[in-house]
This record gives structure tokens, sequence and C-alpha cells, in this order.
């Protein structure tokens, strides 16, 4: 089909493949149109009209109405539930919905946020770009007076990470949890007001994960009253600390307590590193940053610092003393405020990153249905459309589990968040009962959720094929950022090793009394799940969230008491844990990823409104269970809870459910409501207006400012010309 304008400077401007021209003509009502449109009258193949536009006009009025196109349409009309209902069950509220809607799309619509470019940008331009935003954030949530949680919003859909993520995410939270009153009451309005900014300096070049390692040393001085900081190695040098490399003034740092001689251990002290008048170090500190990180942008805006004291001296009320003090007369002291409070603050953070954990997943898998509906490969008959390749089984059965796993962290991280303001609860009311399971039950989701999130990004990455590769569809970027959440705030591998340590002390205490409590408490049916067999006949038994949940119980129960039994064979149990380290990890695996199936599950235990969305959870909380049983089959089936007729049945179930899902996809992604500004994906573009864009974006690469690039005259055309031998190379 071939459409025809004439214009006033007597051009032709020749389109094809309108379908949709004549519902966006009536949609635009732009004045070129008005005269002389046969196209809306008629049925005729061609479409022609003649204007006094210049041809310029007219291309300009029809790419705007190619961009005013929904190319998902027709995949958007598919759904069979209420997407507006479902945005809200994603945002937790109708009130935290109607929040994020209003701060993304003031982020989106102000041309200071853009980020488009930011992969092209040098270092220092980044940097220098990261900084310009940051100053400009905090302008606007003044100037708007935004509430805190209004102000996090907005620094997270600017979507650029920055000092200020440490500033607000660990130094304040650290004064808040470690300071004792007087410390927060001068040091909390200075860091409200960003008349200093902080950050967290633990890590060190040589120690990370094993903090009673750290080598940093804080020796209290009777005479003067003050403490005296001091690195004595290379390997004691902090490393890795966000925001302390260029801006930070001031910050947290751990180090060893040395009073006469004696080391007390790791302890928090708030130290100033530059001046507030010219930003330059104080005497005595060495500072700056650690260099290149992984991927174009990414975290790179970041300046992860390396930090050196020589003898650098603070007053000794700036060691964070809420927990245990130094006096004047240089005597250590523990306050009577429990030292499990530190834990508290722990538990907070963690449920931030499983919390962000489904939001980065939820994007990844936002671009990548989206583009899998565009795309298109094989499968044309007499000339007709190519399949989608969201139509593939294989994509599908790579793309719904994941799809699932955004809405399960989704929600456990929720109830993650009532955790938390559990804790507190009881922590305030000095019942510290619960805190260790909350401790191992937020140390092992972070690091279920981040991992999964991780590998999760990189299958969207492979889903979308070669464009997946390309910056433009922000994938890369997503996966750099995001990715060393496997090992900030605890390597994944430690904390599930903390996680089995904590099962394996629950396995030993039971019969004796101590009942397993929270995400544990199966654990005191171990008898019952010892002997569990699951009843599973046909396929559809499987979608009964009873039959899923004994299954999962039945397998991490076994696990633990497996581990247990077989650590019981050493004599020295701390050469057994580490012999066994692989089997305790995958027994803590299971554990954790029980939680996740049972959170689902009770959220489908609440009254969810809107027509469908009910039904939609349902389906992808079965897809979740039902996925991780295939992927684990091997557990399942060596530890009897199911048999191979059983796990085949699921698989079964599996694909139905990808069926079912299909239909609903393209709304599921929607329901996370990102603008296409916070997705910074052409692939993942709301109007699946791919192509064009992608070519368009291609242009606007560096490289192509010119035609004959830079080094060409020095290098190829010598080359070119056979004269390598005489260039100056
Ligand atoms: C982007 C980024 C930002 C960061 N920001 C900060 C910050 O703001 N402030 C700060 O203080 N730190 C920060 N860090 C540091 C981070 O907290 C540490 O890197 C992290 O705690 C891991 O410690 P590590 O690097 O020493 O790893 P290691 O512990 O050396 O890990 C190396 C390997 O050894 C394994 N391993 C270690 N111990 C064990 C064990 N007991 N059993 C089995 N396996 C083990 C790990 O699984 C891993 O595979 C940041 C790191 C990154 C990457």
């Amino acid at each position: 089909m071939k459409y025809e304008i004439f214009s006033s400077d007597s051009n032709v401007i020749t389109f094809s493949s309108f379908g949709t021209l004549k519902t966006q003509l009536n949609h635009i009502k732009h004045p070129l149109f008005y005269s002389n449109c046969c196209y809306c009258n008629t049925t005729q193949s061609s479409f022609i009209t003649e204007t006094k536009a210049t041809s310029c006009d007219i291309r300009k009025t029809l790419a705007r109405m190619e961009d005013s196109i929904d190319h998902l349409a027709f995949e958007r009309n598919k759904a069979q539930f209420d997407v507006d209902e479902m945005k809200i069950v994603w945002a937790g509220s109708r009130q935290d919905f109607e929040l994020s809607d209003r701060i993304s799309r003031l982020v989106a619509s102000d041309p200071a946020f853009r980020k488009d470019d930011r992969t092209t940008l040098g270092r220092k331009e980044l940097f220098k770009n990261t900084l310009r935003k940051a100053a400009y954030a905090w302008k606007r949530i003044n100037e708007l007076r935004l509430n805190e949680q209004e102000a996090y919003k907005l620094r997270s859909f600017v979507d650029q990470p920055a000092f200020t993520d440490l500033h607000w995410g660990m130094f304040v939270p650290a004064i808040q949890g470690q300071g004792t009153d007087e410390q927060q009451q001068k040091w909390l309005p200075l860091a409200y007001r960003m008349q200093i900014i902080g950050c967290y300096a633990q890590t060190e070049l040589g120690h990370g994960s094993n903090v009673q390692g750290l080598e940093t040393t804080a020796t209290f001085d009777p005479k003067t009253d003050e403490f005296v900081i001091h690195n004595p190695t290379l390997t004691s040098s902090k490393w890795w600390p966000g925001g302390l490399g260029k801006i930070s003034t001031h910050a947290v740092v751990y180090a060893r307590l040395i009073i006469g001689g004696e080391d007390h251990g790791v302890h928090g002290f708030i130290v100033q590193l530059r001046s507030l008048d010219d930003h330059l170090p104080l005497s005595g500190i060495t500072i700056g940053d650690i260099g290149m990180k992984f991927g174009n942008a990414a975290y790179n805006t970041m300046d992860n610092g390396v930090l050196r004291f020589d003898h650098v001296r603070i007053p000794r009320n700036q060691m964070l003393m809420r927990v245990s003090q130094v006096t004047r007369e240089g005597k250590y002291v523990h306050s009577n405020v429990p030292r499990q409070l530190v834990y508290g603050t722990m538990v907070n953070v963690r449920q931030k990153i499983v919390a962000d954990a489904s939001v980065a997943l939820s994007r990844a898998v936002c671009i990548a249905t989206r583009y899998s509906a565009v795309r298109r490969q094989f499968g044309s008959h007499n000339g007709g459309l190519e399949t989608q390749v969201i139509d593939y089984k294989t994509q599908q059965a790579r793309l719904f589990p994941l799809l699932a796993s955004a809405y399960a962290f989704r929600f456990v991280g929720e109830w993650l968040k009532w955790l938390y303001m559990d804790v507190t609860k009881r922590l305030q009311a000095n019942d510290f009962s619960t805190l260790p399971e909350a401790h191992a039950c937020t140390a092992g989701l972070k690091s279920l959720t981040t991992t999964a999130t991780a590998d999760g990004i990189e299958e969207c990455r492979k889903l979308c094929g070669g464009h997946g590769y390309l910056c433009s569809s922000g994938l890369p970027e997503l996966f750099a950022v995001y990715v060393p959440a496997c090992t900030y705030e605890g390597d994944n591998i430690v904390l599930l090793l903390q996680v089995a340590r904590y099962l394996m002390k629950t396995v030993s205490q039971l019969g004796s009394g101590n009942k397993p409590v929270g995400t544990t408490a199966y654990m005191a049916r171990v008898e019952q799940l010892m002997q569990y067999h699951s009843d599973v006949k046909k396929a559809e038994d499987w979608l009964k969230p009873n039959v899923v949940l004994e299954a999962f119980e039945a397998r991490a129960a076994r696990m633990s008491v497996a581990c247990a039994q077989n650590l019981s064979k050493f004599t020295n149990p701390e050469e057994g844990f580490q012999e066994l380290a692989a089997d305790l990890v995958d027994a803590a695996v299971a554990h954790c990823q029980l939680i996740v199936v049972s959170k689902f599950i009770e959220k489908l235990q609440q009254d969810i409104p809107g027509k469908g969305v009910k039904k939609q959870l349902e389906v992808l909380c079965s897809i979740y269970a039902l996925f991780l049983l295939h992927k684990h089959l091997g557990d399942f089936l060596s530890t009897g809870c199911i048999n191979p007729k059983q796990g085949s049945l699921a698989s079964e179930q599996l694909r139905n459910l990808y069926s079912q899902v299909r239909p609903n996809a393209i709304a599921l992604v929607d329901a996370f409501n990102y603008t296409d500004h916070y997705l910074g994906s052409i692939l993942g573009r709301y109007d699946g207006n791919v192509y064009p864009k992608l070519y368009e974006e291609a242009w606007k690469d560096p490289l192509n400012d010119s035609v004959v690039p830079d080094g060409f005259k020095e290098y190829i055309q010598p080359m070119l010309k056979q004269q390598l031998r005489n260039a100056r190379l």
C-alpha cells in the first residue's frame, strides 16, 4: 500500500504501511488533513491529499503522528484484567501509586533529568553531570517541599547513582541507629540540610566480608581526650565507600577501638574528611576515587573512594556511643542499650535492597516483554506477518518466570517492610525474641532476590537478541548498575552461610522446647515433614496453594535436617561446616525460596479488588513456585518429596500457565507504571515504536558526528594505500 501527499513546494511525499492512518487522522485533527483527504472517506488503497503546507511541515506532522501510534495497542486490548487496579496492587496502595505516578512524571518531564546520552559521556563529564543532577534534585525537593518519601522517590526516578544515595541510605541511618541522643541532635540536622555530606566507610582493601578483620585503628589518647585514627598498613586503606572519593565531607568510619593497648573490636566514628570551605582533605588524610568500574555510565556516576588516615585526631564524642562508650578516663563501658539494636538497622537496609530488586527486575522484564511482542522472526506464510517472538514457547519459558519473580519479590519486599516495623516495635519494648530470625531472614532474602535479579536482567538482555546488547536497550547499564548488589551489604554467599548457621541452630534446638519462630515455624512440624510424600495425581493439583507449600516446606526441612545429620558426623563442627558449605548454601536457598513462595500465597489470601486482578496474580504465583520446582527438581526428587511423574506433571502445568499469561503479558508489565524516561530503553518504549527510534538513536552516537572518522588519515588511509611503512604510528 502507498500513500501520497502533494505539498505546496511541489514535493510528493510517499508513505507505505500506514495501517492506522485513518484513525490517527481522526484523532489528530491537524488542519493539514481536513481538506481533500480522500482516504478518510474511501476504501481505496492510496491516500492523496493536496495541501498548502511545505513538505517539511508534512514530514514533521507525520513523524508526530507516527509517535502517537501505539504499536502495542492490540496487545493491550487482549488483557483479561483491570490494569489500573493492578497498578495499585503493584504500588502497594492507591496513595503509593499516586505518589509514584506524580513524582515519576515530574522527573520524566524535566529536561534537566535527561539521561539518554549518558552512556557516551567520559568519566569526568559523567561525574559532573551526576553532581548537577543531584544538586538540581535537592533544589527541586526543597522548592516543592517534598516529604521524605517523595524525596526518596524523586531521587530514585532520577535513576543515576550518586553520593546522595550513601548520604541518605547509609550515613544518616548509621547515626540514627548508633548515635546517642546528643550525637543525633548535633549531626542529624546538619545532615538533613546537607550542610555536611556523609558516607559509610567500612570496607578496606584487605577486608570486606570479614568485618572483624578490619585493620584501621582508633586509639584513645587520654591526655587530649581524643581518638587517633590511623591506617597502619596498605591493606587497611578504606576502599569502596560510595561518595567518599570526591564529595563526602564526613564519614562514619569503622575502626578497631584501642584503649591502653587493649583491642575492643570494631566501632563506628564520625570523622570529618574535607574542609567545609575549600573541600580540600583535612591534614593527615589522603583520599581519592578508586577508578572506573564495570559498564558504560552505570555505577561510574559514583565516586567509590580510597581513604587513608595518618594519625588523624577526632574528639572522643565522635565515637558512635549508643551501644558502648568510652569515658573521659578511658573506661570502655556498655550502655544499657542492647547490642542487637545494630541488627535492627541492618534489617532496614536489607529490606530496602529486596524492594529495589523487584524494581530492577521488573524494569528488565518490562523491556524484554514489550520488545518480545514487537520483534518478529520466522513463521511467515504467503508473505504474511512473521511470528512475534513472545509466541515462542522457549521465549515464554525464559521470560514469564522472570515476570512472576518480579511480582513475587515485590510482595516479599512488602512483607519485609512490615517485618522491619514489627521488629522495631518489639525492640522498643525490649523484646529481642524475633530479632535473630528476622536478621537471618532478611540476609537470606537479600541474597536470593539480588542473585535472581542480576541473573534475570542478563537473561532479559539475551531475550532481546542482538539489540539487547546496545546501550540504547537500557539493559547493559541496568545490569552493570545492579550487579554489585550481589556483593555490597553482604556478599550473597557469605549471607547464605549465615542463614545456614541459623538453620542448623534451629534444627539442633528442635525438641528442646525452644519453638522455632517466624519463617522457621514450619520446622516445628519436622516429623510430619520428614514423612511427607506429595499426593499430586494430575497437573491441576499443582495449582493448589497447600500442595505447593507442603512440597516446599518438606524439601527445605529435609535439606536442613540432612545437613545437620552430616554435620554431626564431624568431631570438629567448624571443620564440618566448612566441608559441607556448598550443601548448607543449597539448604539456605531452599529455605529462602519457601519464604518467597509462602509470602506470595499469603498475599493472595488478602482481599484483592479489580476485575481479573487476583486471577492473574494466582497464575503468576503458580508460575513462580512451579518454575522453582522445575529448576530444582533434583532437590525435590532426591529428598523424596515428589516422584518423577509428579515432577513432569508440574512441568505440564507450567506450560498451561504460560499460555494463560501470554495474552496478559503486556498489561502485566504496564502495571509497573514505568515512564519511558525511567525505563531508559528504546526496546521497552511504551508505544513499541522500536525500529525508527533505534535507527534515529544510532545517528546520535558521537562516532557519527563526522562521516570520515578521526584517525582515518593517519592509520587507515596509509593501510589502504600500502603506505604503512612510511606512516608515523
Ligand atoms: C559497587 C560497590 C559499592 C560499595 N559501597 C560500599 C560502601 O559504601 N561502603 C563500604 O564500606 N563498602 C562498600 N562496598 C564494599 C562491599 O561492602 C564489599 O565488597 C562486600 O562486603 C564484599 O566484601 P569483599 O569485597 O571483601 O569480598 P570477599 O569477602 O573478599 O569475597 C570474595 C569471594 O570470597 C567468598 N567468600 C568470602 N568469605 C567467605 C566465607 N566465609 N565462606 C565462603 N566464601 C567466602 C565470597 O563469596 C566471594 O566469592 C561496595 C562494594 C561495591 C562493589
